[in-house]
C-alpha cells in the first residue's frame, strides 16, 4: 500500500522510524536489513504457497501486568494478524466473534485497489487523498484491528508506566511483519504513543455493560485520516470488529478524505477545545480556519439545530411543523453535516409522519435508512423502523400522532 513506502525508501526509512524499541526483536533496523535483502532465487514469491495464510488461532498469554496479558493470532483475517492486551475472558468473547462474524466457508474477498493515495497534507502530515471520483455511500476502506489493548490497562499505563510499555511492546513484536511496520509507521513514536493518537474506542462482545468489553482499537491504514469538522467521509466499527470508512458526500479526486474525531455538532471553540485536550493539535481544518463571521453563523446554525432537535424529539412541542422541518434539513445541508445527518433525518421523517405527511416521511425515512447504513453499518437497529416507515407510513404508530393532539 501507499503508506509502506514510509518505510520502503532507504532515505525516508529513517526518518518514519524515530522510536527506538528496547525489545531487539522489534528494533527497526532488524526489519531494515531484511528489507534491504534482495530476493534471491529462493525467496522469490511463490503465488501459490504464499497465498495460504496460517490458520485463526489465538496464542497466549505471552506475558502479563496483572489480568492483561498478551494474546496474538497471526492467522486472524486472512493471515493480516492481530494481537490483543486483555483479559483471558475477553480473548473467549473474540473467539466467538470469529465463529458467529467469519463462517470458514466464507472465502475473503480480494483487497481491491484503495481508492486513495497516501500524500503529505499542508500543516496535518500525512492524510489520504482520493485517487478516483467518490460518490456518497462507496466503501473507503475497511479493516480489522492490528491491536485491540483494553482500556483498563491503557488507562493505567499513567500509574506504572515501564510495565506496560514492555507489555506493549512484546505485543507489537507478535505481530505479523507487514502489520507491524503499518502500526509502527503511525503518528506518535513509541507504541503507547501510536496508540494514544490512533485509537478507536470500541466494546467488544458486549461486555454486559460492565465495561469488561470497552478496548482501544487500532487500525494502522485508517489512521492516516485526518480530521475535518466538516468530514466528507463517515466511519463505525461493526460487531465484527472491523472498522469501516464511507464516503458521505461525492468527493473529487485529488480531495483530502478526512472524518470527524469528534461531535461535529459542537460549537467551534468547544471543538477546538476537544481536539487540544485530546489529541494535542490545533484544528486546520477549513471550519476552524475560516473567518469570525463566517464561524459565528456556523455557530448560530448549530444552535438552532440543537433548539429544533429538542422540539422535534417532544412529541407534545407544539411549534413542530412542516416548514420547522424543511428548515432542519437545510441547516445541516448549509452545515456540510453530511456524515452526521443519520440523527436529524430520522427525526424528521418521524415527524413528517406525525403531521400526517406520508410523502414525506418516506422520502426521509429512506435518506435515514442510507444515512444510517454510512454512519452506523448494515446491522444498526434503527434500520428496521425506517425501513417499516418507508413501507408504510400510515401503519406507524407515529401517523398523525401531532395532528390528532
Ligand atoms: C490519526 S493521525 C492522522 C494522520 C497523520 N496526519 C499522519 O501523518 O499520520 C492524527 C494527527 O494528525 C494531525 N491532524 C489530523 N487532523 C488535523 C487537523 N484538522 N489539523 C491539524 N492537524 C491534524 C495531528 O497531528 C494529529 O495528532
Amino acid at each position: 500500500t501507499q503508506h509502506q513506502h514510509t518505510f520502503q525508501r532507504t532515505g525516508q526509512r529513517l526518518e518514519s522510524c524515530k522510536w527506538r524499541p528496547p525489545s531487539p526483536r522489534l528494533a527497526c533496523a532488524i526489519d531494515e536489513d531484511e528489507e534491504q535483502k534482495p530476493w534471491t532465487e529462493a525467496q522469490v514469491p511463490n503465488e501459490e504457497t504464499d497465498l495460504e495464510p496460517p490458520p485463526s488461532r489465538w496464542e497466549g498469554p505471552h506475558g502479563c501486568a496483572g489480568q492483561y496479558c498478551v494474546f496474538a493470532n497471526k492467522g486472524f483475517a486472512s493471515g493480516r494478524g492481530i494481537v490483543a492486551i486483555t483479559t483471558t475472558q475477553n480473548i473467549q468473547r473474540l473467539k466467538q466473534i470469529e465463529k458467529d462474524e467469519y463462517p470458514p466457508d466464507e472465502k475473503p474477498q480480494p483487497d481491491s485497489p484503495p481508492p486513495y493515495v497516501v500524500a503529505a497534507v499542508q500543516g496535518k502530515g500525512l492524510g489520504l487523498l482520493a485517487n478516483k471520483t467518490l460518490h456518497r455511500g462507496d466503501t473507503i476502506m475497511k479493516k480489522t484491528p492490528a491491536i485491540l489493548v483494553h482500556r483498563a490497562f491503557f488507562e493505567s499505563v499513567a500509574v506504572a508506566h515501564q510495565p506496560q510499555d514492555a507489555l506493549l511492546d512484546s505485543a507489537v513484536a507478535l505481530l505479523p511483519p507487514p502489520l507491524r511496520k503499518e502500526f509502527l509507521a503511525q503518528m506518535g513514536g513509541s507504541p503507547s504513543a501510536i496508540l494514544a493518537t490512533n485509537s478507536f474506542q470500541m466494546d467488544i462482545g458486549g461486555g454486559g455493560g460492565s465495561g469488561d468489553g470497552h478496548h482501544y482499537g487500532n487500525f494502522p491504514e485508517v489512521s492516516r485520516l485526518n480530521h475535518d469538522c466538516r468530514a466528507n467521509a463517515a466511519f463505525h466499527i461493526g460487531a465484527d470488529l472491523a472498522h469501516t470508512t464511507t464516503a458521505a458526500r461525492d468527493v473529487d479526486p485529488g480531495a483530502e478524505l478526512a472524518i470527524s474525531y469528534i461531535d461535529p455538532l459542537l460549537p467551534r471553540a468547544a471543538r477546538q477545545q476537544r481536539i487540544r485536550h485530546a489529541w494535542g493539535f490545533a484544528c486546520g481544518c477549513a471550519l476552524c480556519g475560516s473567518s469570525h463571521k463566517a464561524a459565528d453563523k456556523s455557530d448560530a446554525r448549530l444552535r438552532e439545530i440543537a433548539r429544533t432537535e429538542a422540539a422535534l424529539a417532544d412529541f407534545t412541542d407544539a411549534s413542530v411543523t412542516a416548514r420547522v422541518l424543511g428548515r432542519l434539513v437545510q441547516l445541516y445541508a448549509d452545515e456540510r453535516l453530511d456524515a452526521s445527518v443519520a440523527g436529524a433525518y430520522t427525526l424528521v421523517a418521524l415527524n413528517y409522519n406525525m403531521l400526517g405527511d406520508a410523502g414525506r416521511a418516506q422520502r426521509y425515512a429512506r435518506l435515514a435508512h442510507e444515512a444510517l447504513v454510512i454512519e452506523k453499518g448494515a446491522a444498526h437497529g434503527d434500520l428496521a423502523e425506517m425501513a417499516e416507515l418507508a413501507r408504510s407510513p400510515r401503519a406507524h404508530f407515529t401517523w398523525r400522532a401531532r395532528v390528532r393532539r
